[in-house]
Protein backbone atom coordinates (compact mmCIF):
# COMPACT_ATOMS: atom_id res chain seq x y z
CA UNK A 1 0.00 0.00 0.00
CA UNK A 2 1.51 3.57 -0.44
CA UNK A 3 0.83 6.34 1.45
CA UNK A 4 -0.61 9.67 -0.38
CA UNK A 5 2.02 11.68 2.19
CA UNK A 6 5.28 9.95 1.36
CA UNK A 7 6.86 11.51 -1.34
CA UNK A 8 8.77 9.96 -4.11
CA UNK A 9 12.60 9.91 -3.33
CA UNK A 10 14.37 12.84 -4.78
CA UNK A 11 17.39 11.76 -6.33
CA UNK A 12 14.41 9.92 -8.83
CA UNK A 13 12.82 13.40 -9.63
CA UNK A 14 16.08 15.14 -10.24
CA UNK A 15 17.15 11.88 -12.76
CA UNK A 16 13.91 12.06 -14.27
CA UNK A 17 14.37 15.95 -14.51
CA UNK A 18 17.62 15.75 -16.39
CA UNK A 19 16.56 12.72 -18.48
CA UNK A 20 13.36 14.53 -19.80
CA UNK A 21 15.65 17.87 -20.40
CA UNK A 22 18.35 15.84 -22.54
CA UNK A 23 15.44 13.58 -24.16
CA UNK A 24 13.11 16.88 -25.47
CA UNK A 25 16.03 19.50 -25.68
CA UNK A 26 19.31 18.47 -26.14
CA UNK A 27 22.40 18.86 -23.55
CA UNK A 28 24.29 16.84 -21.86
CA UNK A 29 23.81 14.80 -18.76
CA UNK A 30 27.10 15.75 -17.24
CA UNK A 31 26.80 19.71 -18.02
CA UNK A 32 22.93 19.50 -16.28
CA UNK A 33 24.29 17.12 -13.28
CA UNK A 34 26.83 19.40 -12.37
CA UNK A 35 24.68 22.64 -12.31
CA UNK A 36 25.67 24.36 -9.14
CA UNK A 37 21.85 23.36 -7.38
CA UNK A 38 22.60 19.99 -7.50
CA UNK A 39 26.10 20.03 -5.51
CA UNK A 40 24.62 18.23 -2.62
CA UNK A 41 23.66 15.43 -4.15
CA UNK A 42 25.63 12.29 -5.16
CA UNK A 43 25.79 12.94 -8.58
CA UNK A 44 27.69 9.58 -9.34
CA UNK A 45 24.55 7.91 -8.12
CA UNK A 46 22.33 9.93 -10.39
CA UNK A 47 25.10 10.09 -13.03
CA UNK A 48 24.71 6.21 -13.18
CA UNK A 49 21.15 5.75 -12.97
CA UNK A 50 20.11 8.29 -16.11
CA UNK A 51 22.81 7.12 -18.13
CA UNK A 52 21.45 3.02 -17.32
CA UNK A 53 17.89 4.26 -18.12
CA UNK A 54 19.21 5.93 -21.62
CA UNK A 55 20.96 2.82 -22.46
CA UNK A 56 17.61 0.78 -22.18
CA UNK A 57 15.31 3.66 -23.36
CA UNK A 58 14.11 1.79 -26.17
CA UNK A 59 13.69 -1.27 -24.35
CA UNK A 60 11.80 0.26 -21.26
CA UNK A 61 9.41 1.78 -24.38
CA UNK A 62 8.85 -1.47 -25.83
CA UNK A 63 7.85 -3.24 -22.27
CA UNK A 64 5.75 -0.54 -21.12
CA UNK A 65 4.24 -0.49 -24.70
CA UNK A 66 3.62 -4.14 -24.12
CA UNK A 67 1.41 -3.44 -20.99
CA UNK A 68 -0.10 -0.58 -21.88
CA UNK A 69 1.14 1.58 -18.40
CA UNK A 70 1.56 4.75 -19.85
CA UNK A 71 -2.24 4.52 -20.82
CA UNK A 72 -3.57 2.80 -18.01
CA UNK A 73 -1.77 4.98 -15.46
CA UNK A 74 -2.48 8.39 -16.59
CA UNK A 75 -1.28 10.02 -13.69
CA UNK A 76 2.33 8.03 -13.77
CA UNK A 77 4.88 10.82 -15.31
CA UNK A 78 6.65 8.87 -18.15
CA UNK A 79 10.33 9.96 -17.16
CA UNK A 80 9.56 9.16 -14.15
CA UNK A 81 8.45 5.79 -14.52
CA UNK A 82 11.13 4.86 -17.19
CA UNK A 83 13.74 6.26 -14.70
CA UNK A 84 12.17 4.26 -11.56
CA UNK A 85 12.11 1.17 -14.40
CA UNK A 86 15.64 1.03 -14.95
CA UNK A 87 16.26 0.93 -11.25
CA UNK A 88 13.98 -2.11 -10.98
CA UNK A 89 14.89 -4.01 -13.58
CA UNK A 90 18.51 -2.73 -14.91
CA UNK A 91 19.55 -1.15 -11.24
CA UNK A 92 19.64 -2.19 -7.93
CA UNK A 93 16.91 -4.10 -8.58
CA UNK A 94 14.34 -2.94 -5.96
CA UNK A 95 12.83 0.17 -5.04
CA UNK A 96 12.77 1.77 -1.37
CA UNK A 97 10.04 3.89 -1.20
CA UNK A 98 6.27 3.34 -0.66
CA UNK A 99 5.14 6.41 -2.96
CA UNK A 100 2.38 6.31 -5.14
CA UNK A 101 4.87 6.17 -8.51
CA UNK A 102 7.11 3.41 -6.81
CA UNK A 103 4.13 1.20 -5.78
CA UNK A 104 2.84 1.65 -9.46
CA UNK A 105 5.90 0.30 -10.84
CA UNK A 106 6.59 -2.64 -8.67
CA UNK A 107 2.77 -3.32 -9.12
CA UNK A 108 3.69 -3.76 -12.85
CA UNK A 109 7.05 -5.55 -12.18
CA UNK A 110 6.08 -9.42 -13.00
CA UNK A 111 4.54 -8.43 -16.52
CA UNK A 112 7.98 -6.36 -17.32
CA UNK A 113 10.00 -9.29 -15.91
CA UNK A 114 7.81 -11.89 -18.15
CA UNK A 115 7.76 -9.57 -21.16
CA UNK A 116 11.77 -9.60 -20.75
CA UNK A 117 12.28 -13.12 -20.62
CA UNK A 118 10.10 -13.69 -23.37
CA UNK A 119 11.81 -11.45 -25.65
CA UNK A 120 15.15 -11.34 -24.38
CA UNK A 121 16.37 -11.72 -28.66
CA UNK A 122 14.74 -9.15 -29.75
CA UNK A 123 15.42 -6.83 -26.85
CA UNK A 124 18.43 -4.07 -27.29
CA UNK A 125 19.86 -4.49 -24.51
CA UNK A 126 22.86 -6.29 -25.77
CA UNK A 127 25.46 -3.81 -25.00
CA UNK A 128 29.05 -4.15 -26.66
CA UNK A 129 31.73 -3.47 -24.52
CA UNK A 130 34.56 -1.13 -26.36
CA UNK A 131 38.22 -2.20 -25.48
CA UNK A 132 39.88 0.40 -23.79
CA UNK A 133 42.17 2.17 -26.09
CA UNK A 134 45.17 3.66 -25.27
CA UNK A 135 47.01 6.22 -27.17
CA UNK A 136 50.56 7.08 -26.49
CA UNK A 137 51.53 10.25 -26.60
CA UNK A 138 54.81 10.20 -28.54
CA UNK A 139 55.74 13.20 -27.60
CA UNK A 140 56.44 12.33 -23.94
CA UNK A 141 57.22 8.33 -24.82
CA UNK A 142 58.15 6.10 -27.32
CA UNK A 143 55.63 3.27 -27.95
CA UNK A 144 58.61 0.54 -27.50
CA UNK A 145 58.92 2.38 -23.89
CA UNK A 146 55.22 1.89 -23.51
CA UNK A 147 55.17 -1.67 -24.40
CA UNK A 148 57.80 -2.26 -21.92
CA UNK A 149 56.70 0.05 -19.10
CA UNK A 150 53.02 -2.52 -19.09
CA UNK A 151 55.04 -5.03 -19.66
CA UNK A 152 57.15 -4.61 -16.60
CA UNK A 153 53.71 -4.46 -14.87
CA UNK A 154 52.80 -7.73 -16.45
CA UNK A 155 50.62 -7.20 -18.91
CA UNK A 156 51.15 -9.57 -22.01
CA UNK A 157 51.84 -8.15 -25.30
CA UNK A 158 50.13 -9.45 -27.94
CA UNK A 159 52.03 -8.59 -31.75
CA UNK A 160 49.23 -7.37 -33.58
CA UNK A 161 48.58 -9.47 -36.06
CA UNK A 162 49.68 -8.90 -39.93
CA UNK A 163 46.72 -10.56 -41.36
CA UNK A 164 43.19 -8.84 -41.88
CA UNK A 165 41.72 -6.46 -40.19
CA UNK A 166 38.97 -9.26 -39.81
CA UNK A 167 41.66 -10.93 -38.55
CA UNK A 168 42.55 -8.41 -35.87
CA UNK A 169 38.92 -7.61 -34.97
CA UNK A 170 38.87 -11.82 -34.26
CA UNK A 171 41.84 -11.00 -32.43
CA UNK A 172 40.67 -7.71 -29.92
CA UNK A 173 38.00 -10.13 -29.02
CA UNK A 174 40.10 -12.46 -27.27
CA UNK A 175 42.35 -10.12 -25.51
CA UNK A 176 42.98 -11.07 -21.46
CA UNK A 177 42.68 -8.93 -18.83
CA UNK A 178 46.47 -9.27 -18.66
CA UNK A 179 46.21 -8.98 -22.60
CA UNK A 180 47.23 -5.72 -24.62
CA UNK A 181 48.18 -5.39 -28.77
CA UNK A 182 48.88 -2.73 -30.39
CA UNK A 183 46.11 -1.07 -33.03
CA UNK A 184 46.43 -2.23 -36.42
CA UNK A 185 46.22 1.03 -38.15
CA UNK A 186 47.40 3.46 -35.57
CA UNK A 187 50.26 1.88 -34.34
CA UNK A 188 50.47 4.13 -31.67
CA UNK A 189 47.19 2.67 -30.69
CA UNK A 190 46.98 0.18 -27.71
CA UNK A 191 44.38 -1.86 -26.98
CA UNK A 192 43.40 -3.33 -23.90
CA UNK A 193 40.49 -5.49 -22.98
CA UNK A 194 37.25 -3.56 -22.12
CA UNK A 195 37.08 -2.58 -18.13
CA UNK A 196 40.97 -2.05 -17.98
CA UNK A 197 40.94 1.08 -15.63
CA UNK A 198 43.69 2.92 -16.54
CA UNK A 199 42.38 6.62 -14.70
CA UNK A 200 45.45 6.01 -11.93
CA UNK A 201 48.32 4.92 -13.77
CA UNK A 202 51.24 6.96 -13.34
CA UNK A 203 51.70 7.01 -17.09
CA UNK A 204 48.37 8.46 -18.00
CA UNK A 205 48.63 10.84 -14.87
CA UNK A 206 51.76 12.27 -16.24
CA UNK A 207 49.99 12.43 -19.95
CA UNK A 208 52.27 10.39 -21.43
CA UNK A 209 49.37 8.12 -22.50
CA UNK A 210 45.99 8.96 -23.27
CA UNK A 211 42.54 7.31 -23.34
CA UNK A 212 41.50 8.22 -26.87
CA UNK A 213 38.95 5.92 -28.86
CA UNK A 214 40.62 4.04 -31.88
CA UNK A 215 37.77 5.59 -34.24
CA UNK A 216 38.59 9.08 -33.61
CA UNK A 217 42.33 8.74 -34.01
CA UNK A 218 41.33 7.68 -37.43
CA UNK A 219 40.95 10.54 -38.90
CA UNK A 220 44.65 12.34 -37.64
CA UNK A 221 45.81 8.89 -39.43
CA UNK A 222 43.97 9.61 -42.88
CA UNK A 223 44.88 13.32 -42.50
CA UNK A 224 48.59 11.97 -42.78
CA UNK A 225 50.15 15.23 -42.57
CA UNK A 226 53.72 15.08 -42.70
CA UNK A 227 56.13 16.41 -39.93
CA UNK A 228 56.96 19.70 -41.07
CA UNK A 229 53.00 20.48 -42.58
CA UNK A 230 50.68 23.42 -41.47
CA UNK A 231 47.40 22.32 -40.21
CA UNK A 232 44.28 24.10 -39.27
CA UNK A 233 41.87 22.35 -36.80
CA UNK A 234 38.84 24.12 -37.13
CA UNK A 235 37.45 23.05 -33.93
CA UNK A 236 39.72 22.30 -31.68
CA UNK A 237 38.44 21.55 -27.83
CA UNK A 238 39.32 19.65 -25.86
CA UNK A 239 42.00 18.94 -28.24
CA UNK A 240 42.23 15.36 -28.61
CA UNK A 241 43.14 15.70 -32.32
CA UNK A 242 45.30 18.18 -32.26
CA UNK A 243 47.33 16.90 -29.34
CA UNK A 244 47.28 13.49 -31.65
CA UNK A 245 48.51 15.50 -34.82
CA UNK A 246 51.29 17.46 -32.55
CA UNK A 247 52.68 13.76 -32.11
CA UNK A 248 51.77 12.74 -35.72
CA UNK A 249 54.27 15.29 -37.06
CA UNK A 250 56.88 15.07 -34.33
CA UNK A 251 55.86 18.42 -33.18
CA UNK A 252 57.64 19.94 -36.77
CA UNK A 253 55.83 22.48 -38.26
CA UNK A 254 52.41 24.07 -37.51
CA UNK A 255 48.76 23.60 -36.31
CA UNK A 256 46.74 26.11 -35.94
CA UNK A 257 44.33 24.75 -33.54
CA UNK A 258 40.98 26.90 -33.09
CA UNK A 259 38.31 27.44 -30.63
CA UNK A 260 35.41 29.56 -30.18
CA UNK A 261 33.95 28.53 -26.86
CA UNK A 262 36.25 30.09 -24.10
CA UNK A 263 35.83 27.43 -21.69
CA UNK A 264 36.54 24.70 -24.30
CA UNK A 265 39.58 27.01 -25.48
CA UNK A 266 41.08 26.91 -21.48
CA UNK A 267 40.79 23.34 -21.74
CA UNK A 268 42.38 23.18 -25.16
CA UNK A 269 45.55 25.29 -24.04
CA UNK A 270 45.98 23.08 -20.68
CA UNK A 271 45.69 19.88 -22.56
CA UNK A 272 48.04 21.31 -25.36
CA UNK A 273 50.24 22.24 -22.71
CA UNK A 274 50.63 18.96 -20.37
CA UNK A 275 51.30 17.40 -23.38
CA UNK A 276 54.34 19.25 -24.74
CA UNK A 277 52.48 19.87 -28.24
CA UNK A 278 55.07 22.12 -29.18
CA UNK A 279 54.22 23.37 -32.56
CA UNK A 280 50.47 24.14 -31.57
CA UNK A 281 49.40 27.53 -32.16
CA UNK A 282 45.84 27.80 -30.07
CA UNK A 283 43.88 30.38 -31.27
CA UNK A 284 40.21 31.56 -29.29
CA UNK A 285 38.10 32.50 -32.29
CA UNK A 286 35.37 31.50 -34.51
CA UNK A 287 36.74 29.74 -37.50
CA UNK A 288 33.72 30.46 -39.56
CA UNK A 289 35.65 34.01 -39.18
CA UNK A 290 38.83 33.42 -40.76
CA UNK A 291 38.93 35.09 -44.13
CA UNK A 292 40.47 33.67 -47.06
CA UNK A 293 44.19 34.44 -47.22
CA UNK A 294 44.65 34.67 -43.79
CA UNK A 295 46.17 31.40 -43.23
CA UNK A 296 47.32 31.14 -46.38
CA UNK A 297 50.33 28.60 -45.68
CA UNK A 298 47.88 26.38 -44.68
CA UNK A 299 47.95 22.74 -46.46
CA UNK A 300 45.87 20.27 -44.09
CA UNK A 301 42.73 20.85 -42.57
CA UNK A 302 40.76 19.01 -40.03
CA UNK A 303 37.09 19.33 -39.29
CA UNK A 304 35.59 17.72 -36.19
CA UNK A 305 32.42 20.27 -35.89
CA UNK A 306 29.66 19.85 -33.08
CA UNK A 307 27.69 17.15 -33.83
CA UNK A 308 24.15 15.47 -33.05
CA UNK A 309 26.68 13.27 -30.94
CA UNK A 310 24.81 9.95 -31.70
CA UNK A 311 27.64 7.38 -32.41
CA UNK A 312 28.53 7.98 -28.52
CA UNK A 313 27.86 5.12 -26.24
CA UNK A 314 25.70 6.95 -23.89
CA UNK A 315 23.75 9.29 -26.73
CA UNK A 316 19.95 9.72 -26.02
CA UNK A 317 19.22 10.38 -29.56
CA UNK A 318 18.65 7.13 -31.05
CA UNK A 319 16.00 9.94 -32.91
CA UNK A 320 16.43 13.38 -33.45
CA UNK A 321 14.04 16.01 -33.67
CA UNK A 322 14.10 17.12 -37.89
CA UNK A 323 15.06 21.04 -37.05
CA UNK A 324 17.94 19.87 -34.52
CA UNK A 325 18.61 18.15 -37.38
CA UNK A 326 18.48 20.42 -39.79
CA UNK A 327 20.34 23.36 -37.77
CA UNK A 328 23.06 20.94 -37.23
CA UNK A 329 23.24 19.92 -41.26
CA UNK A 330 23.64 23.58 -42.21
CA UNK A 331 26.15 23.90 -39.54
CA UNK A 332 28.19 21.35 -40.83
CA UNK A 333 27.77 22.27 -44.70
CA UNK A 334 28.74 25.85 -43.57
CA UNK A 335 31.75 24.65 -41.59
CA UNK A 336 33.10 21.90 -45.00
CA UNK A 337 32.06 25.04 -47.56
CA UNK A 338 34.58 27.13 -45.76
CA UNK A 339 37.27 25.01 -45.33
CA UNK A 340 36.97 23.69 -49.18
CA UNK A 341 37.32 27.69 -50.27
CA UNK A 342 39.34 29.80 -47.90
CA UNK A 343 42.73 28.36 -47.65
CA UNK A 344 44.08 28.15 -51.13
CA UNK A 345 47.04 25.79 -50.39
CA UNK A 346 44.76 23.62 -48.62
CA UNK A 347 45.09 20.28 -50.12
CA UNK A 348 43.63 18.20 -47.79
CA UNK A 349 40.55 18.06 -45.49
CA UNK A 350 39.12 15.28 -43.09
CA UNK A 351 35.95 15.65 -42.10
CA UNK A 352 34.41 13.48 -39.11
CA UNK A 353 31.88 13.52 -36.77
CA UNK A 354 30.71 11.09 -33.99
CA UNK A 355 27.26 10.69 -35.32
CA UNK A 356 26.02 7.98 -36.92
CA UNK A 357 23.18 9.81 -38.95
CA UNK A 358 23.66 10.12 -42.79
CA UNK A 359 22.14 13.62 -42.52
CA UNK A 360 25.49 15.06 -41.08
CA UNK A 361 28.09 12.95 -42.78
CA UNK A 362 27.19 11.20 -46.19
CA UNK A 363 24.70 14.13 -47.15
CA UNK A 364 27.13 16.78 -45.56
CA UNK A 365 30.00 15.62 -48.29
CA UNK A 366 27.44 15.08 -51.34
CA UNK A 367 25.92 18.27 -50.98
CA UNK A 368 28.98 20.49 -50.82
CA UNK A 369 31.21 19.13 -52.45
CA UNK A 370 28.94 19.29 -55.45
CA UNK A 371 27.90 22.49 -55.18
CA UNK A 372 31.69 23.67 -54.48
CA UNK A 373 33.28 26.33 -56.46
CA UNK A 374 36.59 24.99 -56.06
CA UNK A 375 37.04 21.17 -57.05
CA UNK A 376 37.26 18.80 -54.04
CA UNK A 377 38.00 14.62 -54.75
CA UNK A 378 36.06 12.59 -52.01
CA UNK A 379 38.79 9.97 -51.27
CA UNK A 380 37.80 6.11 -51.05
CA UNK A 381 39.01 5.67 -47.76
CA UNK A 382 38.98 1.87 -47.72
CA UNK A 383 41.01 2.11 -51.07
CA UNK A 384 43.16 4.15 -48.82
CA UNK A 385 43.25 1.58 -46.35
CA UNK A 386 44.15 -0.73 -48.54
CA UNK A 387 40.99 -2.57 -48.77
CA UNK A 388 41.22 -3.26 -44.85
CA UNK A 389 37.82 -1.83 -43.66
CA UNK A 390 34.69 -2.94 -43.84
CA UNK A 391 31.88 -0.27 -42.80
CA UNK A 392 31.69 2.66 -45.79
CA UNK A 393 29.12 5.20 -45.95
CA UNK A 394 25.63 4.68 -47.78
CA UNK A 395 24.87 5.62 -51.62
CA UNK A 396 21.55 7.50 -50.42
CA UNK A 397 22.95 10.94 -50.96
CA UNK A 398 25.11 9.76 -54.10
CA UNK A 399 28.31 7.70 -54.47
CA UNK A 400 30.26 9.73 -52.94
CA UNK A 401 28.89 8.70 -49.99
CA UNK A 402 30.13 4.75 -50.14
CA UNK A 403 33.64 6.70 -50.53
CA UNK A 404 33.27 7.63 -47.13
CA UNK A 405 33.82 5.55 -43.54
CA UNK A 406 32.03 5.00 -40.54
CA UNK A 407 33.26 2.73 -37.47
CA UNK A 408 30.70 0.96 -35.57
CA UNK A 409 30.37 0.04 -32.11
CA UNK A 410 28.83 -3.50 -32.95
CA UNK A 411 31.35 -4.55 -35.41
CA UNK A 412 34.94 -2.10 -35.29
CA UNK A 413 34.56 -2.40 -31.30
CA UNK A 414 34.93 1.61 -31.76
CA UNK A 415 32.62 4.88 -30.57
CA UNK A 416 30.41 5.39 -33.60
CA UNK A 417 32.51 7.91 -35.70
CA UNK A 418 32.02 8.68 -39.20
CA UNK A 419 35.27 9.83 -41.43
CA UNK A 420 35.34 11.68 -45.16
CA UNK A 421 38.45 12.63 -46.70
CA UNK A 422 38.26 15.48 -49.62
CA UNK A 423 41.54 15.84 -51.55
CA UNK A 424 42.12 19.09 -53.51
CA UNK A 425 42.01 18.61 -57.49
CA UNK A 426 45.43 18.98 -58.64
CA UNK A 427 44.99 21.29 -61.63
CA UNK A 428 42.82 23.48 -58.64
CA UNK A 429 45.68 23.36 -56.33
CA UNK A 430 47.83 24.12 -58.77
CA UNK A 431 45.57 27.17 -59.68
CA UNK A 432 45.20 28.47 -56.27
CA UNK A 433 48.76 28.51 -55.68
CA UNK A 434 49.50 30.29 -59.15
CA UNK A 435 46.52 32.72 -57.46
CA UNK A 436 48.93 33.36 -54.74
CA UNK A 437 51.50 33.98 -57.36
CA UNK A 438 49.68 36.43 -58.76
CA UNK A 439 50.33 39.11 -56.16
CA UNK A 440 54.20 37.89 -56.15
CA UNK A 441 54.55 38.21 -59.49
CA UNK A 442 52.89 41.40 -60.36
CA UNK A 443 55.76 42.47 -57.87
CA UNK A 444 58.18 40.73 -59.94
CA UNK A 445 56.67 42.35 -62.58
CA UNK A 446 57.41 45.50 -61.66
CA UNK A 447 60.88 44.35 -61.40
CA UNK A 448 60.58 43.16 -64.90
CA UNK A 449 63.56 45.93 -66.01
CA UNK A 450 66.19 44.10 -63.97
CA UNK A 451 65.69 41.60 -66.07
CA UNK A 452 64.50 38.97 -62.98
CA UNK A 453 61.40 37.35 -64.18
CA UNK A 454 61.11 36.29 -67.71
CA UNK A 455 57.89 37.04 -69.75
CA UNK A 456 56.73 35.29 -72.41
CA UNK A 457 54.24 37.38 -73.43
CA UNK A 458 51.47 35.36 -72.70
CA UNK A 459 50.49 36.12 -68.87
CA UNK A 460 47.34 33.92 -69.51
CA UNK A 461 49.66 30.37 -69.72
CA UNK A 462 50.57 28.55 -66.83
CA UNK A 463 54.09 28.08 -67.75
CA UNK A 464 55.37 27.50 -64.35
CA UNK A 465 58.33 24.67 -64.14
CA UNK A 466 57.54 21.78 -61.95
CA UNK A 467 59.59 19.13 -61.13
CA UNK A 468 57.91 16.27 -58.80
CA UNK A 469 59.19 14.90 -56.17
CA UNK A 470 58.52 11.25 -54.48
CA UNK A 471 59.25 12.15 -51.07
CA UNK A 472 58.78 9.28 -48.39
CA UNK A 473 58.57 10.28 -44.77
CA UNK A 474 57.82 7.98 -41.72
CA UNK A 475 55.12 9.28 -39.02
CA UNK A 476 55.32 8.52 -35.37
CA UNK A 477 52.25 5.95 -36.22
CA UNK A 478 55.53 4.15 -37.98
CA UNK A 479 53.32 4.64 -40.96
CA UNK A 480 55.27 5.09 -43.98
CA UNK A 481 53.42 7.59 -45.92
CA UNK A 482 54.40 9.00 -49.41
CA UNK A 483 53.82 11.98 -51.37
CA UNK A 484 53.88 13.68 -54.23
CA UNK A 485 55.80 16.86 -53.80
CA UNK A 486 55.17 19.47 -56.66
CA UNK A 487 57.64 22.34 -56.63
CA UNK A 488 56.75 25.16 -58.65
CA UNK A 489 60.33 26.61 -59.56
CA UNK A 490 60.93 30.06 -58.92
CA UNK A 491 61.22 30.86 -62.73
CA UNK A 492 57.36 31.04 -62.68
CA UNK A 493 55.62 32.94 -65.45
CA UNK A 494 53.12 35.33 -64.63
CA UNK A 495 49.34 33.97 -64.45
CA UNK A 496 45.99 35.61 -64.27
CA UNK A 497 43.92 34.64 -61.43
CA UNK A 498 41.30 32.03 -62.07
CA UNK A 499 38.49 33.49 -60.03
CA UNK A 500 37.64 36.85 -60.21
CA UNK A 501 35.10 37.09 -57.90
CA UNK A 502 37.95 36.11 -55.12
CA UNK A 503 40.22 38.25 -55.48
CA UNK A 504 37.77 41.74 -56.47
CA UNK A 505 37.30 44.19 -53.88
CA UNK A 506 33.68 43.77 -52.44
CA UNK A 507 30.80 45.72 -54.63
CA UNK A 508 28.22 47.45 -52.25
CA UNK A 509 25.88 44.55 -53.17
CA UNK A 510 28.59 42.21 -52.07
CA UNK A 511 28.83 44.16 -48.82
CA UNK A 512 24.99 43.83 -48.38
CA UNK A 513 25.52 40.62 -48.86
CA UNK A 514 28.45 40.28 -45.96
CA UNK A 515 26.37 41.81 -43.36
CA UNK A 516 23.23 39.78 -44.00
CA UNK A 517 26.08 36.79 -43.50
CA UNK A 518 27.57 38.11 -40.58
CA UNK A 519 23.88 38.55 -39.24
CA UNK A 520 23.17 34.88 -39.95
CA UNK A 521 26.66 33.82 -38.61
CA UNK A 522 25.79 35.53 -35.17
CA UNK A 523 22.73 33.89 -34.86
CA UNK A 524 24.50 30.26 -35.82
CA UNK A 525 26.86 30.97 -33.20
CA UNK A 526 23.89 31.19 -30.51
CA UNK A 527 22.94 28.18 -31.30
CA UNK A 528 26.47 26.59 -31.56
CA UNK A 529 26.69 27.27 -28.22
CA UNK A 530 23.76 25.62 -27.11
CA UNK A 531 24.49 22.59 -29.71
CA UNK A 532 27.75 21.81 -28.05
CA UNK A 533 26.39 20.62 -24.85
CA UNK A 534 25.08 17.86 -27.39
CA UNK A 535 28.29 16.94 -28.13
CA UNK A 536 29.31 14.29 -25.66
CA UNK A 537 32.75 14.05 -26.77
CA UNK A 538 34.45 11.37 -23.91
CA UNK A 539 37.69 12.64 -24.63
CA UNK A 540 37.47 15.33 -22.45
CA UNK A 541 36.64 13.03 -19.78
CA UNK A 542 39.75 11.15 -20.18
CA UNK A 543 42.11 13.87 -19.06
CA UNK A 544 43.63 13.64 -15.99
CA UNK A 545 43.00 16.69 -14.22
CA UNK A 546 46.57 17.13 -11.65
CA UNK A 547 49.35 15.15 -11.99
CA UNK A 548 49.87 13.11 -8.59
CA UNK A 549 47.17 15.02 -6.82
CA UNK A 550 43.91 13.31 -5.50
CA UNK A 551 42.03 13.38 -9.01
CA UNK A 552 38.35 13.89 -9.44
CA UNK A 553 36.53 10.89 -10.47
CA UNK A 554 36.03 11.11 -14.09
CA UNK A 555 32.51 9.73 -14.82
CA UNK A 556 33.48 6.66 -16.52
CA UNK A 557 34.93 6.06 -13.09
CA UNK A 558 31.92 7.36 -11.86
CA UNK A 559 29.94 4.68 -13.91
CA UNK A 560 32.38 2.27 -12.90
CA UNK A 561 32.27 2.27 -9.41
CA UNK A 562 28.53 2.11 -9.28
CA UNK A 563 27.89 -0.98 -11.32
CA UNK A 564 30.53 -2.56 -9.10
CA UNK A 565 27.84 -0.99 -5.91
CA UNK A 566 25.50 -3.86 -7.76
CA UNK A 567 26.49 -6.98 -5.52
CA UNK A 568 24.29 -9.54 -6.99
CA UNK A 569 26.29 -8.86 -10.05
CA UNK A 570 29.27 -8.79 -8.19
CA UNK A 571 31.92 -6.58 -10.81
CA UNK A 572 29.73 -7.56 -13.69
CA UNK A 573 27.70 -4.17 -15.09
CA UNK A 574 24.49 -3.90 -14.62
CA UNK A 575 23.65 -4.94 -17.88
CA UNK A 576 21.26 -7.87 -18.58
CA UNK A 577 22.79 -9.56 -21.02
CA UNK A 578 25.63 -8.05 -22.77
CA UNK A 579 28.16 -9.15 -25.46
CA UNK A 580 31.80 -9.91 -24.04
CA UNK A 581 35.16 -9.19 -25.34
CA UNK A 582 36.58 -12.94 -25.16
C1 LIG B 1 33.30 17.81 -31.68
S1 LIG B 1 34.12 19.04 -30.80
C2 LIG B 1 35.77 18.86 -31.37
C3 LIG B 1 36.54 17.76 -30.70
C4 LIG B 1 38.04 17.87 -31.00
N1 LIG B 1 38.31 17.86 -32.41
C5 LIG B 1 38.83 16.79 -30.33
O1 LIG B 1 39.25 15.83 -30.99
O2 LIG B 1 39.07 16.88 -29.12
C6 LIG B 1 33.64 20.51 -31.61
C7 LIG B 1 34.30 21.76 -31.05
O3 LIG B 1 34.15 22.81 -32.00
C8 LIG B 1 33.96 24.02 -31.29
N2 LIG B 1 33.34 24.98 -32.24
C9 LIG B 1 32.06 25.05 -32.64
N3 LIG B 1 31.89 26.04 -33.51
C10 LIG B 1 33.09 26.62 -33.69
C11 LIG B 1 33.55 27.70 -34.49
N4 LIG B 1 32.73 28.38 -35.27
N5 LIG B 1 34.86 28.01 -34.45
C12 LIG B 1 35.71 27.32 -33.65
N6 LIG B 1 35.32 26.31 -32.87
C13 LIG B 1 34.03 25.95 -32.89
C14 LIG B 1 33.07 23.60 -30.16
O4 LIG B 1 33.10 24.55 -29.11
C15 LIG B 1 33.68 22.28 -29.77
O5 LIG B 1 34.66 22.44 -28.79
Amino acid sequence: MFEHSIKVPRHYKVAANIFKTVSTEGGSVKTLLYDNKLRHFRTNVLYALITETIKHASDIDKIFGNCGILEKESRLDPWLAKILTAELLFGKKALPGKSKPEQTILSYKDQFEKYTIENEDTLKTEVVRRPRYVRVNTNLLTTSDAIRAFQDEGYRFIRCTSGSYDDYLKQIQQLTEYDFTQDYHVKTIFVFSAGTKLHEHELYLENKIILQDKATAMAVHLLAPPAGSVVLDMCAAPGMKTTQLAAYMRNQGRIYAVERNEKRYQTLCDFVQKTDSKCVETLHRDSLDIKRGEFEDVEYILLDPSCSGSGMELCVHNYIEDTRLAKLTSLQEKFLKHAMNSFPKAKRIVYSTCSLFPEENERVITNVVKTSRSKWRVQDVKELLKGQWNNIGSGMYGSMGTRCMYAKPDTDFTIGFFLAVLDRDQKELEKSVDGKNFCENKKEKFNESSGETINDGNTNEVSTKRKKKHKKSETADGVIISHDIEEISKDSKFNEPNNKEENSLPSESNTIKKKKEKHNELNINEELDELNNIVNDSAEEHQPKKKKKKRRKSLEDVVEDNFALDKSNDEEPLMKKKKKIK
